[in-house]
């Protein structure tokens, strides 16, 4: 404990099922450590667990098993501290159609006790760029509006972790433009971010750190860099007939480990696809190549697994335009 903004351990979520359907096992035992400052992004496809994760934290869900902190507070002992460091921006755009921004955001306030002197109801609508609609109904903001909007509602009490739950969905990309400016401006004053998305192009953009979510568990957690280097390394494992005591000299250019003395591991960019040329150093260098496998849990194959597409940001897979909610 200590340091994290956010700490889970064990953390479980079955949702009974009704009416004959079978119970859901949402959340299978997720362990998971968010550090102070980062921008975490959660990234899964839907239906991963991602949003009944932050619900749970947010204190709108219950969970069934395991704990979690926020900011050092126990959700179950000290429900009322981990809610207070805590800002949720929900997925769906739900709000009151007949309320201005301006009432939104001093309801929330008042919800939250911030006395007024305290309240910075128009540096958030600022900041969201709703001044101008400071007064309007909130039934007449569009769908990046809105959402904009509830950015600036899970800021009133200005906790010191923002979690944002799908926040481009519906959001056109000059406005996500101006949303990821606030969020990094956000970041850079001290707030931990935290975002869910299905768009690895998202999460690699805005988040130092990044954690799968499938099926109810987290795949992997880690640097960024780290992450996108080894989605685009593929291992493949050359074995030969003649006992080595160390790499070929033929293949030193490569990153290539001794698995023991007849099999050989090399990376590879899959970019550059280079493993004719690997294979091809190492006949040149006189040995008889007996058998080549790659490694079984390429990332590269997870992510085609959990988010369909490859995440070369070449493909349509991108978030919906704007629409109005
Ligand atoms: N209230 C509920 N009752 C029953 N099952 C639920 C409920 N909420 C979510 N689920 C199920 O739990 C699983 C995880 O859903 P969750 O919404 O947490 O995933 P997600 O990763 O956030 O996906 P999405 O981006 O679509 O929201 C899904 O199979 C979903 O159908």
């Amino acid at each position: 404990m200590g340091d994290a903004a956010i700490e889970i351990t064990g953390l479980k979520k079955v949702y009974k099922g009704r009416g004959g359907t079978p119970d859901k096992l949402a959340l299978k035992g997720v362990d998971l450590t968010i550090p102070r400052g980062s921008m975490y992004g959660l990234l899964g496809p839907n239906g991963a667990g991602k949003s009944t994760m932050i619900n749970i934290l947010a204190g709108l869900v219950n969970k069934t098993g395991g704990t979690a902190r926020v900011w050092g507070f126990d959700i179950d002992k000290n429900p009322r501290n981990a809610r207070a460091n805590i800002g949720v921006v929900p997925q769906e755009l739900i709000m009151d159609a007949f309320f201005t921004p301006r009432e939104v955001l001093e309801m929330q306030a008042g919800m939250y006790g911030v006395p007024a002197s305290d309240r910075r109801t128009d540096e958030l609508l600022r900041a969201v760029h709703l001044f101008d609609k400071a007064d309007a109904y909130a039934r007449t903001l569009s769908g990046g509006m809105k959402r904009r909007l509830l950015v600036a509602k899970a800021m009133v009490h200005n906790p010191p972790v923002l979690v944002l739950d799908e926040p481009t969905a519906g959001v056109d990309i000059e406005l996500r433009q101006q949303l990821w400016d606030y969020v990094r401006e956000l970041h850079a004053r001290g707030t931990t971010i935290v975002l869910t998305t299905h768009y690895l192009e998202e999460a690699e953009e805005l988040c130092d750190t990044i954690a799968i979510i499938n099926h109810g568990e987290v795949v992997c957690a880690e640097p960024t860099d780290q992450l996108l280097r080894r989605i685009d390394e593929k291992e493949i494992v050359i074995e030969v007939a003649e006992a080595q005591d160390g790499i070929p000299a033929a293949l030193a250019g490569y990153h290539a480990v001794l698995k023991d003395s007849h099999r050989i591991a090399v990376q590879i960019s899959q970019q550059s696809a280079n493993v004719g040329a690997v294979l091809a150093a190492v006949q040149a260098a006189g040995l008889t190549i007996r058998d080549i496998s790659t490694d079984e849990t390429d990332l590269e194959d997870i992510f085609l697994q959990l988010t369909g597409s490859a995440g070369d940001g070449s493909s349509d897979d991108s978030p919906p335009a704007e629409t109005a909610a």
